[in-house]
This record gives C-alpha cells, structure tokens and sequence, in this order.
C-alpha cells in the first residue's frame, strides 16, 4: 500500500511517517497544489487546501492513500488563530479531515499577516531564523519549543489514521 503527501516539506513528512509507523505503507512526497492562496486566511480555506492536496497527491502519488497538511490562520474575537488542517483521501469514502491545536499569534505578527504578507517569512524575521516552517514552526517559537510543527502535524495525522481505521473496520463488519 502507497501513501503519498502532497507537500515536501519535511515537518510534514515526518509527521505522516510517524502516524504509520505501525503500517508497512510506503511513503512519498509530491509535490501537490493546494489550490487556495499562499496564505490561508480562514479555517474554510485551510480545510479546502488540505483537501486538496490529499486528493491530487493520490493521483500524482497513484497511491491507495493520498494526505494534505496546510497551515493557515483564522479571525477570532480572540485575536488571529494559528490553524492547521489536515485531510487523507482514499479511494471510495469521502475526504477525512481533523484539525490541529491553535494558539494566537502576537499581534505583531498578525498585523502584517492581515496587510498581506504570508507567514512563513514573517516567522522567519521575526525569530532571525531561516525555514522556521520546515522545523520548530510558529507553534514551537510560540511555544518555547514545548510543541514543534512536526509534533502538532503527528497529532492531526492520527486523527486522520484513527478516523480511516474506524471507517474501514466499520464497512468491513456492514459488508
Ligand atoms: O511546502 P508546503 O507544504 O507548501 O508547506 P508550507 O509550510 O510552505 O505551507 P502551508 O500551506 O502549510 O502554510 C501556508 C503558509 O503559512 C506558513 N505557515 C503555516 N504554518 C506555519 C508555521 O507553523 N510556521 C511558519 N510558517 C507557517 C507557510 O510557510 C506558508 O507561507
């Protein structure tokens, strides 16, 4: 059985390997469009991406199962939400989606978001880092390293896993 990820992204990857760990699948990583802009600015849109790229990795993959991760932000009466989505598509049930933990962003880093700047590279010159959305994330600068982008994407993919096994042995005992 083939995975395919729709991102080549290595915070991502990992956290897809880390999720089936248990299975023998293999795993690969395609480049694949969200569809969406760069900066997902609302959770419909985050979602969409994510759905997106799940099933155009299963094509471009030709796996039996294909992931999207996508990051995005969402307004709240809180302030700008950090939000993740992920999405696994797999031949003959509907898109499966689960969604990450979120934090608010300082509202230093929202203002620019908001006047239209995307936030990987305003992560990047905030912490005088380079590729921060490769590696620890907004999540784990935010978050003294207590949770890293990998680590919150392993906890949106077995939300994904979880939700595929339930389906698949609940169809299996309805046939
Ligand atoms: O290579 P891909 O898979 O596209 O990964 P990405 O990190 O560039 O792209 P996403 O679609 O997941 O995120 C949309 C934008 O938000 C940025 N972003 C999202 N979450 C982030 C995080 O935790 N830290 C830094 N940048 C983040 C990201 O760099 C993009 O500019």
């Amino acid at each position: 059985m083939r995975v395919a990820v729709g991102s080549k992204n290595p915070a991502k990857i990992n956290a897809v390997k880390e999720a089936f760990k248990e299975y023998q699948y293999e795993i690969i990583s395609v480049d694949a469009e969200s569809g969406v802009s760069e900066q997902p600015m609302s959770d419909e849109e985050t979602i969409k991406g994510a759905v997106n790229r799940a099933i155009q990795a299963a094509e471009l993959g030709d796996a039996e199962i294909g992931i999207g991760l996508e990051g995005g932000v969402q307004q709240t009466p809180y302030g700008l939400m950090l939000c993740n989505w992920g999405a696994l598509a797999a031949k003959g049930m509907d898109p499966i989606i689960s969604g990450g933990a979120r934090i608010p962003l300082p509202d230093e880093i929202a203002q620019q978001l908001l006047m239209g700047a995307e936030l990987g590279p305003v992560m990047d010159e905030y912490a005088k880092k380079q590729n921060v959305r490769k590696n620890e994330g907004a999540v784990g600068i935010f978050t003294n390293g207590q949770i890293n982008r990998s680590e919150m994407f392993t906890h949106v993919m077995k939300l994904l896993v979880g939700q595929y096994e339930y389906e698949t042995s609940r169809n299996q005992k309805t046939v």
